[in-house]
């Protein structure tokens, strides 16, 4: 019955592995002294000293020996070190030789039951002074005898579990527990190995949180983390269990999904995904939707190097973010040179401002009724020395993407009022100067602050400058954007709501928005004569407007009908090619010498 115990523990000891995955391994048991178990023949309480000797000279591996009574309760220990310093002493062997062992053993050894923790034992044997570290301790199941282990053993087992825990903070992200970058590189590796040798496919999929940011600093960064928590709870949860989820840093997460049977086959699983990832999330007393955009691409047959793949899918994925978010795509090959003249592009905006290649222009803004230039909007243009005008619906994307919009936009800023000053300067009467402001800038930290700035340093008039925002921007998180626009409407800046009608607005809100101006979106204009819907748009945007007290604005007014069909409604004002471009600033002098009536009576445009 002993035996068959000891060949138990012995054959558990044998058998026990560490499973190959660090995650695994980190959240599994703290470990048993079961791992530990070696299993030695013990010596009985009634032996000899010589046969003990005997038994370390024919086996070096013993460090010790334990002893056992007839009862097989271990009840002490023999160290190899002592048993060899007592029969090097002259005449020791024959003296000591018969005596029983019960004499010469450490008659204090450490038992542990097999079911104790590791860091227990650990704990026990620093607290009896380290003693038996060297020897050993005797482990007993049940209360028998079942096997021994040295002090060595459990140093080893406690340092590969250090090794471990260290993998597993190398190899993972502490916020959500997936692996990291470094982990999922060699996952990708090993994934595509396999797909190599069963000729299968694999997608490495790109995805990115819609918006993150905007989350994370507006509701805070305890907020954010625990929607990435979240948000990689629901990615794991939506893949095989033998397919990867990694997160690489910020908002980036990737999956690795393996064995696909087609190219196809990756889409439903994708698309289920992204449906999932809609779902609202309940986060402290808040509830969140977000939306997350995918990039996919496939091994092999869109790259067979790693860093390739990895290139491709995030290409992708820059392209569902071009296209509105929200959304999944896999990579094609037109999406490489796109990203690379965006790139490009990129690089050349961050010199655009320090090299002078920026400026503005002006488009006059007309009252309906006077038939006079109330304002100016002021539009940014951008001059490459080889490439030329290039559009800003081409680099205020990328500009807002990359942060650059912040400086640019100051920039913009300082440009426009150093205008109005110096067209004041010029002897023109004041002309109201509308400014645009992007989404990016209205949500920056430091916006108010520069706008106080600005006005405090060139000493304008705020009531002649206006600051243009979408409606988007206003809507969403419509609470912080009207605390905002009450802090700007009380330094004296005009409001107005730019591309008013495209995109989702709350009237509720839009009541409590102090602002002074809509714009009629340029899309409702356009051949409004010939688009009986489009006719019944603009009249409900300007009988809304009146009635919350706002002034409204026909933008891209080309052409008399529609400048008749939208002062007709009583639209109050219009811009457009049908009045002027946007100008520079000495084109704009001579348009307005040209069109006399349109500044009444001025001596500084009669010149
Ligand atoms: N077809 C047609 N178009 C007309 C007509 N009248 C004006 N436009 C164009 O419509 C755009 C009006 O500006 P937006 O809606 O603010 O749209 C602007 C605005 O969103 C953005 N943008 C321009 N300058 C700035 C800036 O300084 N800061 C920011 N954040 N965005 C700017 O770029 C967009 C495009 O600007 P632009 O290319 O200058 O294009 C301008 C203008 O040139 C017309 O009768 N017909």
């Amino acid at each position: 019955m002993y035996k068959e115990s000891f060949n138990t523990s012995l054959s558990l000891a044998q058998s026990h592995y560490y499973p190959s995955n660090p995650a695994d391994q980190n959240g599994g048991s703290a470990g048993k002294v079961r791992m530990l178990c070696r299993y030695v023949e013990p010596v009985l309480l009634s032996e000899n000293c010589l046969s003990v000797l005997n038994r370390f000279i024919a086996n070096e591996q013993l460090q010790s020996i334990s002893v056992i009574d007839i009862n097989r309760r271990a009840v002490g220990i023999i160290d190899r070190g002592k048993i060899s310093d007592i029969f090097l002493k002259p005449f020791s062997r024959d003296l000591l030789g018969k005596k029983p062992i019960g004499e010469l053993m450490d008659a204090d050894p450490i038992v542990v039951d097999i079911k104790a923790g590791i860091d227990d034992v650990a704990q026990i044997i620093i607290d009896s002074g380290m003693r038996h570290m060297v020897s050993g301790f005797i482990i007993h199941e049940n209360g028998f005898y079942a096997g021994m282990a040295t002090g060595l053993s459990l140093l080893e087992e406690i340092t590969h579990r250090k090794q471990r825990e260290l993998f597993a903070l190398a190899h993972h992200d502490q916020l959500t527990g997936l692996p990291n970058r470094l982990l999922f590189k060699d996952r990708l590796l090993q994934a595509c190995q396999n797909a190599d040798r069963n000729n299968s496919t694999l997608a490495l999929v790109f995805v990115d949180i819609d918006r993150f940011k905007f989350i994370n600093d507006s509701m805070g960064h305890s907020t954010g983390d625990r929607l990435l928590q979240f948000f990689a709870e629901r990615l794991a949860k939506n893949v095989r269990q033998s397919d990867t989820v990694a997160r690489l840093g910020g908002d980036e997460f990737v999956l690795i999904l393996q064995n696909l049977t087609s190219d196809k086959a990756v889409f439903p699983i994708v698309s289920k995904i992204v449906e999932q990832l809609r779902l609202p999330i309940p986060i402290y007393e808040h509830t969140l939707q977000v939306t997350a955009s995918m990039g996919i691409a496939l091994y092999p047959q869109h790259g067979k190097i790693v860093d390739d793949l990895i290139h491709k899918a995030d290409i992708a994925m820059y392209e569902v973010k071009q296209r509105g978010r929200n959304s999944c795509l896999m990579f094609a090959a037109g999406m490489e040179q796109k990203s690379k003249e965006r790139v490009s592009l990129e690089t050349h905006l961050r010199k655009a401002l320090e090299r002078g290649e920026l400026s503005l222009c002006y488009q006059p803004q007309i009252d309906l009724k006077q038939g006079r230039v109330r304002g100016v909007e002021a539009l940014l243009r951008w001059r490459h020395p080889e490439l030329g005008n290039i559009s800003p619906a081409t680099f205020i994307p990328i500009a807002e993407e990359t942060g650059l919009i912040v400086p640019i936009g100051e920039w913009v800023l300082r440009e426009a009022i150093s205008q109005h000053i110096d067209w004041l300067a010029q002897g023109l009467p004041p002309l109201r100067m509308a400014v645009n402001i992007s989404a990016v800038q209205f949500q920056h930290d430091g916006f108010l602050v520069m706008i106080k700035q600005l006005i405090a340093e060139y000493g304008i008039n705020s009531g002649y400058l206006e600051l243009e925002l979408t409606e988007s921007v206003v809507m969403k998180h419509a609470e912080k954007a009207i605390k905002t626009l009450t802090e700007l409407r009380a330094l004296g800046l005009k409001l107005a709501i730019d591309d008013f009608g495209t995109g989702y607005s709350s009237l509720n809100y839009l009541r409590k928005f102090p602002i002074d101006r809509i714009k009629i979106d340029q899309s409702f204009v356009r051949g409004i004569k010939n688009t009986p819907a489009n006719e019944a748009i603009v009249k409900a945007i300007i009988a809304l407007g009146e009635s919350l007290g706002l002034e409204t604005l026909a933008e891209g007014v080309e052409n008399a009908e529609e400048l008749d069909c939208v002062a007709g409604h009583n639209c109050i004002e219009a811009q457009g090619y049908h009045f002027a471009k946007a100008l520079s600033s000495d084109d704009l002098m001579a348009w307005l010498k040209s069109n006399p009536g349109m500044f009444g009576r001025c001596e500084a445009l009669s010149a």
